[in-house]
C-alpha cells in the first residue's frame, strides 16, 4: 500500500479520503506523499521516495519548492480553500481597527462589585471607535483572500481601491467592478484609511510593507496583516505606532517586537482555522497527491504546469525536465526508436521546467525498466515515473 506522511493536524476529512483509496497514512513504509499545513519543510528530511508534497492551504513559504522541483518532485498547494476563513478574519480585525472591542470587552469583564450592569454604563465613553462606513479600505494582493475582503468591504459601505499588479484576465473577474484599480502602491498607501495585505511572502515580497511604505500610510490609518510574518517590517510598524505615525496594526503572526502595546493586536495565525476550511483544503489536497500519484494529473502545482486529461491508455509516463530545446524531440525519438507506440504527448512548461505525460497502451516489463534506465541517466530530466492505469 502506498504510504502518505503528515505533518500538522490534517482534517479527517482529507485523510480519510486517502484511507478510502487504499492508502496508508504515517504508516511504516518509506512515503511516497506528504500531507502538510504549516511546518517548516526546509528544517526537514524529505526521503528519496518521496514523489508530491501537498501544502494544505495556501501560503507555501515553508517549503524548499526549488530543491525538490531539482529532486523532481512536485508540489502542490489548494489555493481558496481556506480563503473564505481568512477573508471573515480580517473582516472581524478591521471592525477591531475601527471599535476599540478588544479593550471594551476587558473593561467590561475586569469591572468588579456595586452594579456592574451601571458602572460599565456610565464608564462606556472610553471605547467609542468610529465607522467603517464611508472610509476607504486598500488592498494589497487581490487574490483569493484580497478579492474576498474587498468584495466583502463594499457591502460594510465602504470605498475600496485595490492594487495586484499579477492579475490576469481570468482573476480579474473574481473582482467586483466597483473596486478601483490603483496603478501603484503608493496610491493604496496614501488614499486608504485601512490597508490589508494579502500577498505570498517570497524573495520579492519580504518587508514589502517596509518603512517608506509605512511612511506614506496617513497616521490615522490602520494597518492589517494576515499574509505572513516577514511582509511587513514588524520593527517599523512599532517605530510608526510609537511616534503617532500609524494608529493601529493588526497582525495574524506574533513577533516580539509588538508585544504589550496597546495600538497592536496580535492573533497566533488563525486566519485559516475554521473547520470548514481546514475540511475543504484537507480533501483538496488529499484530491490532488492522488491524482498526481495514480494519473499524472497536475492540479494546483506551485512548481509544475498543470495538466489535467482524462487517463484512457493502459499506461503513462510522466517526465518532469528541465524546459530546454530538443528535450521533447530526445523524449519522442526514445519511445520512436524503441518501436513504442505514443497514444497521445501533453507537454507544458512553466518556467524553467517542463512537464511531458506521454500515454500508452502497450509497455512490456522490459521496456519499462528501459525507461527508467535511459531517462534516469538524463541530466535535463529530474523525475520520470511510469504509471499503470488501475481502472484498466
Ligand atoms: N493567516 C492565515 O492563516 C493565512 C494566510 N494566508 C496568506 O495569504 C497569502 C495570500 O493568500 P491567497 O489570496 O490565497 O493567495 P493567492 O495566490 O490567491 O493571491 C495572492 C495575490 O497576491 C498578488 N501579489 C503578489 N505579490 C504582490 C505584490 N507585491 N503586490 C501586490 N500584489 C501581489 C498575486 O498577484 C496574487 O493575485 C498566502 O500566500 C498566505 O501567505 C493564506 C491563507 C491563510
Ligand atoms: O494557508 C495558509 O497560507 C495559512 O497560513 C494557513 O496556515 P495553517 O494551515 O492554518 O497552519
Amino acid at each position: 500500500m502506498t504510504n502518505i506522511k503528515t505533518y500538522n493536524a490534517i482534517s479527517p476529512m482529507g485523510l480519510n479520503y486517502l484511507t478510502e483509496q487504499g492508502y496508508t497514512i504515517n504508516g511504516d513504509e518509506a512515503p511516497k506523499g506528504i500531507l502538510l499545513r504549516s511546518q517548516d519543510m526546509h528544517q526537514e528530511t524529505i526521503p528519496d521516495t518521496v514523489r508530491a508534497l501537498v501544502r494544505a492551504g495556501a501560503g507555501f513559504n515553508n517549503i524548499p519548492v526549488d530543491d525538490l522541483t531539482q529532486r523532481g518532485i512536485a508540489v502542490f498547494n489548494t489555493p481558496g480553500g481556506n480563503a473564505n476563513a481568512v477573508k471573515e478574519l480580517t473582516i472581524a480585525a478591521l471592525i477591531m481597527a475601527a471599535r476599540p472591542v478588544v479593550a471594551a470587552i476587558d473593561f467590561a469583564n475586569k469591572t468588579r462589585g456595586g452594579d456592574v450592569s451601571l458602572r460599565t454604563e456610565t464608564n462606556k465613553g472610553g471605547y467609542r471607535g468610529t465607522e467603517l462606513s464611508g472610509k476607504t479600505l486598500g488592498v494589497i494582493g487581490l487574490g483569493n483572500v484580497g478579492s474576498k475582503v474587498a468584495n466583502t468591504a463594499l457591502a460594510l459601505d465602504m470605498e475600496v481601491i485595490g492594487y495586484d499588479p499579477g492579475l490576469d484576465a481570468t482573476t480579474a473577474w473574481r473582482v467586483d467592478r466597483h473596486i478601483g484599480h490603483a496603478r501603484n502602491v503608493e496610491e493604496v498607501l496614501q488614499k486608504a484609511d485601512y490597508v490589508t495585505v494579502h500577498i505570498p511572502l517570497n524573495a520579492d515580497n519580504k518587508h514589502f510593507i517596509d518603512a517608506e511604505k509605512i511612511a506614506q500610510l496617513k497616521p490615522e490609518a490602520a494597518l492589517l496583516n494576515f499574509s505572513r510574518g516577514g511582509i511587513v517590517d514588524d520593527a517599523a510598524a512599532k517605530a510608526a505606532l510609537d511616534a503617532d505615525q500609524l494608529r493601529m496594526y493588526i497582525t495574524d503572526f506574533a513577533d516580539a517586537v509588538l508585544f504589550d502595546n496597546p495600538k497592536t493586536i496580535i492573533t497566533p495565525h488563525i486566519g485559516g482555522s475554521t473547520i470548514e476550511a481546514e475540511d475543504t483544503s484537507a480533501l483538496m489536497a488529499a484530491k490532488q497527491l492522488d491524482h498526481y500519484l495514480t494519473t499524472g494529473n497536475v492540479v494546483n502545482s506551485v512548481n509544475l504546469p498543470s495538466i489535467d486529461e482524462p487517463f484512457r491508455t493502459k499506461y503513462r509516463v510522466s517526465i518532469i525536465h528541465r524546459n530546454v530545446p530538443t528535450m521533447l524531440s530526445q523524449i519522442a525519438n526514445f519511445f520512436g526508436d524503441h518501436g513504442i507506440n505514443i497514444e497521445q504527448l501533453s507537454n507544458r512548461a512553466k518556467n524553467n521546467i517542463a512537464y511531458t505525460l506521454i500515454s500508452l497502451n502497450a509497455l512490456t516489463d522490459e521496456e519499462w525498466q528501459l525507461i527508467h534506465e535511459r531517462f534516469d541517466q538524463v541530466d535535463d530530466i529530474f523525475q520520470t515515473r511510469v504509471l499503470k492505469n488501475n481502472q484498466d
